[in-house]
């Protein structure tokens, strides 16, 4: 059975390694392989955790982001924390999390250990979201909204003092830029980290909450979009304007995720992508009910600019419409 990864990202001081660390110490915490990525060489995080890690070794990628400057070591810090486990006596690791640097992008880390299907089973983003630097922030939508924009699960950190208006109004910030995301609220930090690291979201034929409106206004910089074929699309039609979406948006691609019915069989399939690394595209049971589109969430650009961008091909294309208003 392959390694079930987590990929633990978020903004600056945000709180990502506090989480790990609770979840090191917790039952459930053991049996984890950690690779951190840190900007600097001082290894500040990976010192942290190797204090609640006990004997379990902790990799660190120092000097610079994942996925630029130390391209290619990722891989190589996999493995030695894999072996190192292993050379001590340790059981063999059932999860791995990676903490990324507030620079490093999700996607390009899938992308680096996609050559590793097999040993990886699959990987779930968390995100955590610091209500501290929220409620600090005048604006009336998230602040720093690209972690949580990509990932599948959301820890809210530091939420201490924060009445149920100030969580629900989280909530809202959060669903305003990924209306995907499974959000965890725990006032406790070990109740929030084995939240945030249990089992991965079952692939599942979720309804996201298109097109409803839950009080936060649309984030001027990250958009909602849903994008619909008409009945009887080709799969390769679609998979030609999903290449095309992701060389056109390249780092303004942040997620997708949902059903669409193809010509070639009757199963609806589920596309989805980190960034702009896709996963495999899967048949879903026989099921017409599901409902179809795609959930597109980028940055800086519109619905109606990415509907009449010229991606230089005759590639159907879907209709796109702005599921928040503003
Ligand atoms: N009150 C409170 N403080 C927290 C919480 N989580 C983290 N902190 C504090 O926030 C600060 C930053 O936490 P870290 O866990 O280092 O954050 P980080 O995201 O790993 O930071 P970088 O790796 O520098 O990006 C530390 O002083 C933590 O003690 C929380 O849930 N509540």
């Amino acid at each position: 059975m392959g390694l079930s990864t987590w990929l633990l990202c978020g903004s600056l001081g945000s709180g990502k390694t506090t989480l790990l660390k609770h979840f090191l110490a917790l039952p459930e915490g053991r049996d984890t392989a950690v690779v951190v990525n840190e900007v600097g060489e001082v290894g500040i995080d990976a010192h942290l955790l190797h204090d609640v890690a006990r004997n379990a070794p902790v990799t660190l990628i120092g000097n610079g982001c994942v996925c630029c400057s130390v391209r290619g070591s990722l891989g190589e810090a996999v493995e030695r924390v894999l072996r190192t486990r292993h050379e001590r006596g340790l059981p063999p690791a059932r999860r791995l999390v990676i903490e990324l640097s507030g620079l490093a992008r999700p996607g390009e880390v899938i992308r680096e250990l996609s050559s590793w299907d097999g040993i990886i089973a699959g990987f779930t983003v968390v995100a955590t979201a610091d209500c501290a630097l929220q409620a600090a922030s005048p604006a009336p939508y998230l602040a720093e909204p690209e972690p949580a924009a990509m990932a599948h699960v959301v820890a809210f950190t530091k939420p201490e003092g924060r009445d149920a208006a100030f969580r629900e109004m989280m909530r809202a910030r959060i669903h305003a830029v990924n209306p995907l995301a499974r959000t965890i609220w725990e006032d406790t930090l070990p109740a929030r980290a084995a939240r945030a690291f249990s089992s991965a979201p079952a692939i599942s034929p979720s309804v996201p909450r298109l097109a409803c409106h839950d009080g936060a206004p649309a984030h001027p910089a990250i958009r909602v979009m849903k994008a619909e074929w008409p009945e009887g699309m080709s799969w390769s039609a679609i998979q030609a304007w999903l290449d095309a979406t992701a060389a056109f948006l390249g780092s303004r691609l942040l997620r997708i995720k949902g059903f669409v019915a193809v010509a070639e069989c009757d199963e609806p399939i589920l596309v989805e992508a980190v960034g702009t690394v896709f996963s495999t595209p899967r048949r879903m049971a026989t099921d017409r009910s599901l409902p179809l589109g795609l959930v597109l969430i980028a940055a800086d650009i519109s619905a109606h600019d990415l509907a009449t961008a010229d991606f230089g091909t005759t590639t159907p294309r879907p209709e796109i419409t702005a599921t928040w208003s503003g």
